[in-house]
């Protein structure tokens, strides 16, 4: 499908042939799928009958190269729900592209999968937040694909979806509405907010002036992952509840003498693991109360 030299190495092709082979090695038929973030991969440990593929033996699949992302698909149940979480994501920082990043996506998509479910690491911005408050992403800020960096350019392939996709209801309404609700059933209502995620593309921390500069713009936190994965699953149709664990506020000035570290960023998802990880199973088990589907 992609052509006129632009080398992207994720044709409708090369998906179909890693879900055939995962397809042909599992019984299991996912409907949701879920992306750890990073130090969230304990997320897939309550998961019955499980059934592990390594990154490496998939064919066309990346491999992970950040510490706190194992590198395996797990498949398996969440309560009577089939699932497949991925442990371990893939960054632009890795130096993969951004249709290498998201190829998962789309051999979910072809696997039958309905809903995806992304989880991430950010640092707040936002100045109410506090390190372990967990945001449910109602909207994003994707400045990399304000620079042309987007999963979504070259020739579009309509076996995925149509060229020009609306992004102003990404993330399902209804979807965050059934989060935040079960948020407050479970008394999690003092630490669980909504708000809007930028991602940059790393892998240095930000800055104090691009701090500044991106809560000036709107964003409640920064990462730096999810919104291809988000893009690529609008693009196709899947409806996506995103999950944003802070792990550190980002300094927005010269007199913070804190540094934030990928060991803290590690630390502070472990801490938080039981409150996401009942967030997300309580999701998954009451997710076919929401029916929508996502649309423009
Ligand atoms: O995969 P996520 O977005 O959770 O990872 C965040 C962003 C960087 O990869 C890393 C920085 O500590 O955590
Ligand atoms: N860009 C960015 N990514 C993060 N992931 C976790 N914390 C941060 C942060 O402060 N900035």
């Amino acid at each position: 499908m992609h052509s006129k030299g632009n080398s992207c190495c994720c044709s409708f092709d090369e998906c179909k042939l890693g879900t055939e082979w995962l397809l042909s090695r599992t019984r299991h038929r996912p409907k949701i799928a879920v992306i750890c973030g990073s130090g969230l991969g304990f997320l897939a440990e309550s998961i019955s009958n499980k059934q592990a593929f390594r990154y490496e033996d998939i064919p066309n699949f990346p491999v992970s190269t950040v510490p706190g992302h194992d590198g395996q698909l797990v498949f398996g149940y969440i309560n009577d729900k089939p699932c497949v979480f991925m442990q371990g994501r893939f960054h632009l920082y890795e130096g993969y592209s951004l249709c290498k990043v998201t190829l998962p996506v789309r051999m979910f998509k072809l696997m039958g999968v309905e809903m995806i479910i992304v989880t991430n690491a950010s640092g707040g911005l936002c100045q109410d937040f506090k390190v372990g408050d967990i945001m449910v992403i109602k909207d994003h800020i994707n400045l990399p694909g304000f620079a042309g960096q987007h999963p979504l350019c070259g020739p579009n392939d309509e076996r995925f979806g149509i060229r020009f996709p609306c992004m102003s209801d990404a993330y399902s309404k209804d979807l965050r509405k059934l989060a935040l609700d079960i948020s407050t059933e479970l008394g999690y209502s003092d630490f669980v907010r909504e708000g809007v995620y930028c991602m940059v593309s790393g892998p240095n921390f930000e800055t104090v002036a691009e701090a500044r500069m991106l809560h000036i713009l709107g964003s409640d936190s920064v990462g730096m992952s999810t919104i291809p994965e988000v893009t690529v699953a609008k693009h196709c149709g899947l409806r996506v509840l995103g999950l944003s664990l802070i792990t550190n506020k980002v300094p927005l000035d010269y007199s913070n003498e804190e540094k934030v570290n990928h060991e803290e960023v590690l630390h502070i998802s472990k801490m938080r693991a039981e409150m996401l990880q009942n967030v997300l199973n309580t999701f998954i088990a009451r997710s076919d109360q929401v029916e929508t589907i996502n649309s423009c």
